[in-house]
């Protein structure tokens, strides 16, 4: 890994969580202090409801974000307002999100939207079970990411086979090596790789031992402040 790539170990909460939730990011601190990962970064992904009350040592996100800064748009937020509420990343393109409909044009313009607001996108991209099977995988991937990525200096890509995701099954560190290897081919050496897809603690160090995974982009694991901070713990010094 370039020494300029810490990496970043990011949680999505997805739609869990409330204000009396017992899982939160101040545990984190307790669990695994900050004077002990200066290496890395930690990114919490909460519902939109919980930003602004969360401020705990470790780096905020959106899971999502209008491209407008604000209007006539119910239901959403802006990533201004992710901004406002203590973001400094958002996640755009989660394939649940482009299942909902978004197209690599949206998460474009979602992407160029966070950048607009000072925010870091995370931009998703990931392939089907199908694509792979039809030995597709790393070509959807790059055309999302033709597609998806505006011109901006300050991003992270997060790959995510669709099939990986909630499902237990991790890609092999053979496939996610041959993918990150293909997207670093494509997007240069600064742009921070994160994989994701039923990480857990128990297959983190393999993941992020690969010379160019960077990071995590966890869901089920990171809603536990224990499993997190294994999981982040098994990243590279
Ligand atoms: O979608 C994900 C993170 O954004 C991955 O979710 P899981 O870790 O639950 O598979």
């Amino acid at each position: 890994m370039p020494q300029t790539l810490r990496p970043l170990i990011a949680a999505n909460w997805k739609m869990h969580g409330g204000l009396s939730w017992t899982s939160k990011p101040s545990d984190f601190e307790a669990i695994y202090p900050s004077s002990e990962r200066r290496h890395l970064d930690v990114l919490i992904c909460p519902p939109a409801t919980l930003l602004a009350s969360m401020n705990d040592g470790v780096f905020l996100g959106g899971q999502d974000c209008h491209a407008a800064v604000s209007g006539a748009h119910t239901g959403d937020v802006s990533a201004e307002m992710l901004k406002d509420a203590g973001a400094t990343y958002v996640i755009v393109g989660h394939s649940e999100r482009r299942a909902g409909g978004d197209t690599d044009e949206d998460v474009h313009a979602k992407a160029e939207a966070a950048k607009r607001a000072g925010l870091i996108p995370i931009i998703c991209v990931g392939e089907t079970e199908s694509q792979r099977d039809a030995g597709q995988a790393e070509h959807v991937v790059s055309e999302q990411i033709k597609a998806s990525v505006p011109d901006i200096a300050n991003y992270v890509i997060a790959y995510e086979p669709v099939w990986a995701i909630g499902t237990g099954k991790t890609a092999t560190p053979d496939d996610v090596d041959e993918m990150h290897n293909a997207i670093r081919a494509q997007v240069g050496p600064d742009v921070q790789l994160l994989y994701g897809g039923s990480v857990k603690p128990a297959n983190a160090e393999s993941l992020l031992a690969l010379k160019n995974v960077n990071g995590a982009l966890i869901g089920g694991a990171g809603l536990e402040m224990e499993s997190l901070a294994a999981i982040a713990r098994a990243a590279p010094k």
